[in-house]
């Protein structure tokens, strides 16, 4: 089947390589041929790495390589799509805008999905004449590594559409988990609410960031800690998911105080270099703050 993927950024390219390793033929749009090309050349990077570590083989790589193409055109990459997963930017207007432009250049039959991973699919589905063929398809970063895909099922979505986004998701060797549209689905909801008392207990001084993190990782077998995950995902990020989850859900998630302190200083986590810990050339190198360098 055609899948076209909106948005080339550090999901959207993802998920153009594992729909291409599947046999789907893929379109990746992106509002500038540089993005466009900077998502192609993550595919090409990501892949070259399964060769050099044996996990496919070349004729594999170019093979998927070969059913990708690139554009800026919208109307060219929704004509024929079956599928359309929009990764762009997280904010329900873009979003909303994007679902309704898919619509008036795509086939009755498309299926419009959005990998967002905390707005409403409902509300985004409101803006189509036929909401009916949206869903949410929420994957992990990176997507060619994490196994889980979470379909969101919005108010509208109809049974046609929910089996269809199964079936996507079965066909790309993905495991899936069918969610209800509710606030933060289930899995951002969980990982935020543990992500909120490791912060909290960061401030209560219970231990170290280093030592919370480790507690959950040998105690509890989670592959990484709430806190260090936390540095990956942005902490900006989850600072506006947190806002987000307390209006709809309440003051459990409201966001403590250090989360907000580290935001408005510009520590970000990972990508700045500095969140809950310091990190130096992707590594992490040490302790943030007052737990003071060293681990
Ligand atoms: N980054 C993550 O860890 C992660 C994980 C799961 C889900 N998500 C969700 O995936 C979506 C994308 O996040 P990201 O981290 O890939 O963002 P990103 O900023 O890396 O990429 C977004 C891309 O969309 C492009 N874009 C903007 N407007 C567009 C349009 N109208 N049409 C096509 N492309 C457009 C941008 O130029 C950019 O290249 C968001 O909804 C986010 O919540 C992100």
């Amino acid at each position: 089947m055609q899948v076209t993927v909106l948005g080339a950024g550090s999901m959207g390219h993802g998920i153009a390589q594992v729909s291409a390793m599947a046999g789907h033929d893929v379109i990746l749009r992106d509002i500038e041929a540089e993005f466009v090309e900077n998502g192609l050349e993550g595919i090409r990077t990501n892949l070259q790495g399964g060769v050099d570590r044996d996990k496919l083989t070349e004729e594999e790589m170019d093979a998927a390589l070969e059913r990708i193409e690139g554009t800026t055109d919208l109307e060219e990459a929704v004509a024929d799509a079956d599928l359309v997963v929009e990764a762009v930017p997280e904010e329900m207007d873009l979003k909303k805008e994007v679902f309704s432009d898919v619509e008036d250049a795509a086939g009755e039959e498309t299926v419009i999905a959005s990998n967002t991973s905390s707005l409403s699919v409902t509300e985004m589905a409101s803006a189509l004449e036929h909401p009916e063929r949206a869903v949410g398809l929420h994957f992990f970063n990176p997507p060619h590594i994490m196994d889980l895909v979470e379909i969101i099922v919005a108010e509208q979505t109809d049974e046609r559409t929910e089996k269809f986004a199964i079936d996507y998701v079965q066909g790309i060797e993905k495991e899936d988990v069918v969610v209800r549209d509710t606030a933060g689905f289930a899995t951002s909801r969980l990982g935020l609410a543990l992500g909120l008392e490791a912060i909290r207990m960061v401030e209560q001084g219970v231990a170290s960031p280093a030592d919370i993190d480790e507690g959950m990782e040998i105690g509890y077998g989670h592959p990484m800690g709430p806190l260090e995950l936390t540095d990956h995902v942005g902490l900006d990020v989850r600072l506006h998911i947190a806002e987000h989850l307390r209006e709809e859900l309440g003051e459990r998630f409201k966001p403590p105080q250090s989360l907000r302190r580290k935001v408005r200083a510009g520590n970000l986590g990972k990508k700045s270099g500095e969140g809950y810990y310091v990190w130096e050339d992707g590594e992490r190198v040490g302790m943030s703050g007052e737990w003071g360098g060293d681990e």
